[in-house]
């Protein structure tokens, strides 16, 4: 049976309405592709530690994560993946590549250019989806 992981994916906007996205490493599991900086939750963490945890670790700075912007499961051919993208903000420090190939800060509208990771898909759509509402 595949395993199951539970993810945790910061959707981190700046003052210019723009969104982070990271370029997953050629040596990083699911490679090549861009997502919500974040990872798994370990035991005895809620989403909201553990994605603070997560992105002090990977990003160097101090987010403070709010509430759940879409929550999706995705079946990758070698386990299955529970994404949880959060809305974050930073609260401290700049984000530092420690351990993507990249970080961008991609206005809403061109989140579709670039190759998103297939669970973070869903998500994408949603922070589209919410800003085309916003726009009216
Ligand atoms: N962080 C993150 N991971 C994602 C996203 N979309 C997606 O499919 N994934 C996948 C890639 C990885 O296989 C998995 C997350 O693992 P990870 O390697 O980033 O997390 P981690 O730091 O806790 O892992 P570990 O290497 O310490 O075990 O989820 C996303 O938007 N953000």
């Amino acid at each position: 049976m595949k395993k199951t992981v539970n993810v945790v994916a910061a959707v981190i906007r700046n003052e210019a309405n723009e969104i982070l996205c990271a370029l997953r490493s050629h040596e990083m599991a699911i490679p090549n592709m861009w997502e919500f900086p974040g990872g798994k939750v370990e035991e005895g963490e809620n989403y909201q530690e553990a994605l603070e945890r997560e992105i002090e670790e990977e990003l160097k700075c101090k987010i403070k994560a709010g509430d759940i912007l879409n929550k999706h499961t995705h079946e990758y051919e070698t386990f299955i993946i529970h994404l949880i993208a959060m809305d974050a903000k930073i609260v401290e420090g700049t984000p530092i590549a420690t351990e993507h190939a990249k970080l961008i800060w991609l206005p809403i509208p061109y989140l579709r250019s670039i190759d998103w990771a297939p669970a973070d898909i869903p998500a994408v759509n949603k922070v589209m989806g919410k800003e085309e509402e916003a726009l009216g």
